[in-house]
């Protein structure tokens, strides 16, 4: 039997992880392989499992983050993907949270060795967020370090209003890191699948175990609103109240001002919408740091009109 191929994809939270592996599905369909995806998210509710075909065999890790507690499932469910699919490539969407080598490390058990080859490790760079990182925790900044230090592939996506000054930080940066990595500018995660086919993975070097769950701080929690908001005060809550300690927020929202559901997508100060044609309840995952619940919830509830 051919051994699958591993992509594992990294990257902090909405670095654009979900953006590459919906055009790597595309290819992969295009030169006719049977892809699989596993997804491991740290909330309960998984939003970008809609990212994946239904016919594209899917395994999902929930609540957890592979690093911390799910490093067991995650072999498992591999090897469950592979005993039932047979899949020639298997691509891992990682939490934004998740330590790239311990991943790496769940993929190389030795069970799995039969099964798959060449896991490969592609992080997704949020470039501004990167060039700013001086205002994050010091876990999330050594995380985003790490993330880059041990990529084989490397994306600094969101490179559209990246100045030429900027771009030369981030390949320095790069080069101090990273030297041997192969690294791309991208807007939207667009990289040419030949390339991925055609890269190997280099030597691991020891690495700074960098534990999230309790040290970053992290915290990710679901609000469900009970009816439409306004969109004009869902966007000023954002600009004037929200925490800048949101990362991320995703999830299905109604506004008032406009009939339908939207998918919202929020990641470093902007939000973004695709209309969702399917019935789906009205929740969003948020994900960010030293967060009060109670107090987001009231002022979520608020904007319900
Ligand atoms: N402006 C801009 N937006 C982008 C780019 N790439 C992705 N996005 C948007 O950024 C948001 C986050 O992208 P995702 O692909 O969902 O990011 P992710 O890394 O999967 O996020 P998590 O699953 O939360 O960790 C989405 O709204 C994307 O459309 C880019 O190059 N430029």
């Amino acid at each position: 039997m051919e051994k699958a191929k591993v992509l594992i994809l990294a990257g902090f939270l909405g670095s654009g992880k979900t953006t590459l592996l919906k055009q790597l599905l595309i290819e992969e369909r295009r030169k006719g392989s049977r892809p699989a995806v596993l997804m491991n998210e740290i909330g309960s509710v998984s939003i970008d499992s809609d990212a994946v075909p239904g016919d594209i065999p899917l395994s999902e890790l929930l609540n957890g983050c592979v690093c911390c507690t799910l490093q067991d499932q995650l072999e498992r469910q591999l090897l469950l993907l592979c005993q039932q699919h047979a899949p020639e490539t298997i691509i891992i969407e990682a939490t934004g949270v998740a330590h790239p080598i311990d991943i790496l490390d769940a993929c190389l058990s030795p069970d799995l060795l039969p099964f798959i080859k060449d896991p490969l490790i592609i992080s997704v760079i949020d470039s501004p967020r990167w060039l700013k990182r001086e205002n994050m925790s010091i876990q999330s900044r050594m995380l985003l370090t790490e993330q880059v230090k041990h990529a084989d592939l490397l994306l600094w996506n969101k490179t559209g209003s990246v100045t030429e000054a900027e771009r030369e930080q981030l390949l320095e940066d790069q080069n101090r890191l990273n030297p041997k990595v192969t690294a791309l500018f991208t807007d939207y995660a667009k990289v040419d699948n030949s390339l991925i086919r055609s890269l190997s993975s280099h030597e691991k070097g020891d690495y700074q175990t960098v534990r999230i769950g309790e040290q970053l701080k992290v915290k990710t929690f679901i609000h469900t609103f009970s009816g439409p908001v306004s969109k004009e005060r869902f966007e000023d809550w954002l600009r004037n109240e929200a925490p800048d300690t949101i990362y991320r927020m995703k999830g299905y929202m109604q506004f008032s001002e406009k009939p339908g559901t939207v998918l919202m997508h929020y990641s470093y100060g902007l939000p973004q919408y695709e209309p969702e044609f399917m019935k789906k309840p009205l929740r969003i995952v948020i994900i960010g740091e030293e967060l009060d619940k109670d107090e987001l919830s009231s002022q979520l509830n608020r904007l319900v009109e």
